[in-house]
């Protein structure tokens, strides 16, 4: 009874606080539109838009599906938020980079501010903060400064493969580790444990506690009921608002403990500290205290976005394990070029085709990025359809890299796609694809490219992939199933990672033969 009257309340309240402002928000959209079409899309119900025939978890399945049966340019709604979901590379760039000037902002997402990511640089708005922000970024990871970061990438390289080798079940965590201190380096200059860091820890939690929460599908609930993040919280449905403040927290702590440690080293330490925040900290000081509270904001803003820095390597291992044959391809490439005396270092690469090939079909296989959104910020006219300002975009890069005229057999792990009949490298690079497009591609691109290139070339030299095996010695089965966010990277499965034959703790260290 108690739950029927609260039930009754909260939909009294819902109608109430959400269908007027949405009804007005969408009639006051409509004479913007002149007389021009809409694209081609599922059919809206009034009020909900296309919000229930949605896969909230993995939205691509369903834009899949409707690209099969509504082409390349497709319009959903959600609520009161419009979307032009684009599936086709040439329309991407067409509108992100031809006309980048008018598609660079971000949508509205309901849960960024309550989850801890207003701060966030790939989320801000297109605007001073953010160029500012993406300024600062650019100096550390620009094409010529990263070439800076290749000894450090080495190194790291190294540590996270004998740190397989030592403990090869937690692979996920070395893995991600690696990726960490890359960013970590340059941006604090902060190099985390190998195990267990503290602030590696806590990077995690947020990202844990948040990401899922970020994707549009999902924001949808709290666009809906904004209340529920000012209920108490005893109240049934209050979890999204703890779940929140949990977030924040994790948030807060992430932005500020790697920058007070940079602070704490350039007062006390004796050593100089080299890194993005130290030498923008520096900067700060010249500038006028009218000016500071800016720039510290931007200079937060970029430094704890670097951790988003995502790795592939997950993605290869996964696709080593389930196609063994493709590793011992690589790994002949690998003998016979390099040889079993020394691993693989950046001046191998052109040498390596086949683990060329390898990398851009993990990129391509499993996008770590499945969809990535900009909003329009003034109004345009693209192949007859009327955009006003405001509208928002999804670039669904999963439908470009399964494009089956251009990959056939898309679901399958083909590095062999990537030559041409001669046997040369074709010019078909995903990265050219993955990393977005236009103002707001991805700033981190040339060093995520460095790390993802020796970390496989370095695996694949030193390590055997298999299945792992049961009792009996069997294989053990599995389908393999992912991680969903506004990233998106494997679940750890089970497998083997054991060193080849020839490699040693000492090769691993070293990188030479003992
Ligand atoms: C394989 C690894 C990576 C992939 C696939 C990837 C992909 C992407 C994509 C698709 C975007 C959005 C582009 C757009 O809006 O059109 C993006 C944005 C961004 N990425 Fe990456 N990224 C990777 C690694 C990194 C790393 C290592 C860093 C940091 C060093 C980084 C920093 C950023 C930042 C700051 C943005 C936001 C840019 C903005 O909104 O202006 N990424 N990334």
């Amino acid at each position: 009874m108690v739950l029927e009257i609260y039930l009754t309340l909260l939909v009294g309240l819902i109608c109430l606080v959400t269908v007027p402002s949405i009804i007005r928000r969408l009639v006051l959209s409509k004479p913007r539109r002149r007389s021009l079409p809409l694209p081609p899309g599922p059919r809206p119900l009034p009020i909900l838009g296309n919000v229930l025939s949605l896969d909230a978890a993995e939205p691509w399945k369903t834009y899949a599906a409707w690209g099969a049966i509504y082409g390349d340019i497709i319009y959903s709604r959600l609520l009161d938020q419009e979307f032009i979901i684009l599936n086709s590379q040439s329309d991407v760039i067409e509108l992100f980079e031809k006309r980048s000037q008018r598609y660079s902002d971000r949508p509205f997402i309901a849960t960024l501010e309550p989850f801890g990511w207003g701060r966030n640089l790939a989320f801000a708005p297109y605007g001073d903060h953010w160029r500012l922000s993406r300024r600062i970024f650019h100096q550390t990871f620009r094409a010529e400064a990263s070439l800076q970061l290749r000894p450090m990438q080495l190194t790291k390289v190294r540590e996270m493969i004998t740190n397989i080798f030592d403990d090869p079940g937690r692979y996920t965590s070395h893995c991600e580790t690696f990726a960490a201190a890359v960013t970590m380096i340059a941006v604090y200059d902060y190099d985390p444990t190998p195990r267990d860091d503290p602030i590696v820890h806590l990077a995690q939690q947020f990202l844990r506690a948040s990401l899922e929460a970020l994707i549009p599908e999902r924001a949808v609930a709290l666009r809906l009921f904004p209340f529920l993040l000012y209920l108490p919280d005893w109240c049934p449905g209050s979890f999204l608002k703890r779940k929140a403040r949990q977030a924040r927290k994790y948030s807060e702590e992430w932005v500020e403990f790697p920058y007070q440690y940079v602070q704490n080293r350039m007062r006390n330490d004796a050593h100089p500290v080299d890194s993005m925040v130290s030498d923008h900290l520096t900067r700060m000081r010249r500038l006028h205290p009218s000016q500071r509270l800016a720039y510290e904001d931007a200079l937060k803003s970029a430094a704890s976005t670097a951790y988003i820095g995502i790795s592939s390597l997950m993605v290869f291992i996964l696709a080593m394990i389930l196609n063994p044959h493709i590793a011992r391809r690589a790994q002949e490439e690998i003998d016979n070029v390099v040889g079993r005396d020394r691993l693989p270092d950046f001046d191998d690469r052109l040498s390596l085709p086949y683990v060329e090939a390898i990398m851009r079909e993990t990129m391509r296989w499993q996008p770590l990025v499945p969809l990535v959104m900009h909003t329009a910020t003034s109004s345009d006219v693209y192949k007859g359809i009327y955009i006003p300002e405001g509208f928002s975009f999804k670039y669904f890069r999963r439908a470009i890299s399964r494009d089956e005229m251009r990959y056939p057999n898309a679901s399958q792990f083909i590095p062999e796609r990537f030559f041409t009949p001669e046997g040369r490298l074709n010019d078909d690079d995903p990265a050219q694809f993955i990393f977005g497009f236009g103002r707001r591609i991805c700033p981190g691109r040339h060093t995520a490219d460095a790390s993802m290139w020796i970390g496989i070339a370095t695996m694949l030299a030193t390590f055997h992939f298999a299945r792992a095996k049961d009792a009996q010695g069997n294989d053990v089965e599995f389908e393999p199933s992912y991680v969903n966010g506004v990233t998106r990277r494997p679940m750890d499965f089970p497998c083997s990672i054991s060193p080849r034959s020839h490699i040693s703790r000492t090769t691993l260290q070293t990188g030479q033969q003992s």
